[in-house]
């Protein structure tokens, strides 16, 4: 009889160690973002290179000034409330409780640098974050972001940007994001871009010669079963007394209802007001 290894041996595994980073406003949180999260985790590991350790759902500040947006308090909570029963995708507030809108290419390079050989991000830990010893090869990282030192000679878990196909295309839109940003994201981070109905992320790579030339790194993740819930039909439904449930986690439909969040006042929040990122792209210099 030939006994099983397994146990006593560990098998070295060479997969780079991701994690996937959700920014958005999650006002409020929706099943369908957390089936991103399942979406990209299948098709991460089914390329056999990588292994998704961790997720996070970062909500943006209240300083973005998307109309209708709600108090980031409570889209915290929400967030909180819809993976409390997830193991391994955390809700983290750095960016939520600043006042300030954080442009997303800082938000990666924050969660980057925060990226010990525990994995350790900042947000609430949900389980130990113990990995065994893996030999690594050391990755390549912009020069401008900090070098990451670990102790046992393994390289960090990289973090990637997980978007819908909408915040891809979003990518084109003039003065939205800086053009280096864009080049930083697709060449130092990466991205999983879930698609989405109405977009279309291939054409979009496609026309775009710096998307194109950083395809390799752009990992477009097709949804199959196809479902076109968003935020904004949500909170239509909400303020015209219909029902939303199935669309977002019970506990997230019972927290919303308490707080009696989404109105017609709450959706004229920050009408008369410009998102922030077109209020700074178009009045500072790009640096
Ligand atoms: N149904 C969906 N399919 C694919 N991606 C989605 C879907 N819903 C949300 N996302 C993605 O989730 C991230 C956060 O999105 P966001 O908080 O804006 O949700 P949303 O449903 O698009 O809300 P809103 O309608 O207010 O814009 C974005 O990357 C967005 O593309
Ligand atoms: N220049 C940038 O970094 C930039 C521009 C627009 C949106 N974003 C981010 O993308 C996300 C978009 O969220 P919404 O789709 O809800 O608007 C937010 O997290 C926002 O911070 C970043
Ligand atoms: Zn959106």
């Amino acid at each position: 009889m030939y006994g099983d290894f397994s146990d006593v041996m560990e098998k070295s595994d060479e997969r780079m160690e991701v994690v996937l980073l959700a920014t958005g406003s999650f006002n409020p949180i929706t099943v369908m973002h957390l089936r991103l999260f399942e979406l990209a985790r299948d098709y991460l590991h089914g390329t056999g290179k990588y292994k998704v350790v961790k997720g996070i759902i970062s909500p943006v500040s209240d300083g973005y000034k998307k109309r209708g947006l709600v108090e980031g308090s409570h889209r915290l909570a929400m967030a909180q409330l819809a993976t409390e029963n997830c193991d391994w995708i955390e809700v983290d507030p750095w960016e939520c409780l600043k006042k300030e809108w954080t442009e997303t290419a800082l938000a990666l390079r924050h969660y980057q640098r925060l990226q010990t050989c525990t994995g350790h991000t900042g947000a609430m830990e949900k389980k130990p974050g113990h990995r065994k010893g893996q030999k690594r090869k050391r990755n390549n990282v912009r020069e401008d972001v900090p070098d990451y030192h670990c102790p046992e000679g393994r390289a960090p878990p990289r973090v990637k940007l997980l978007c819908g196909a909408d915040m891809l295309e979003s990518l084109g839109v003039p003065n939205l994001w800086k053009p280096e940003h864009v080049v930083e994201i697709v060449s130092s981070f990466g991205l999983v871009c879930i698609t989405r109905m109405g977009s279309d992320a291939s054409k979009f790579i496609y026309e775009s010669d710096v998307l194109w030339k950083h395809r390799d790194n752009i990992h477009l993740v097709q949804e199959w079963i196809t479902n076109d819930i968003s935020s904004t039909k949500v909170r239509r439904a909400l303020r015209r007394g219909m029902s939303v449930r199935y669309l977002v986690p019970d506990a997230v439909l019972d927290y919303i209802k308490e707080h009696d969040l989404y109105s017609e006042e709450s959706e004229g929040k920050n009408s008369d007001l410009i998102l922030e990122p077109f209020l700074r792209n178009s009045t500072t210099p790009q640096q």
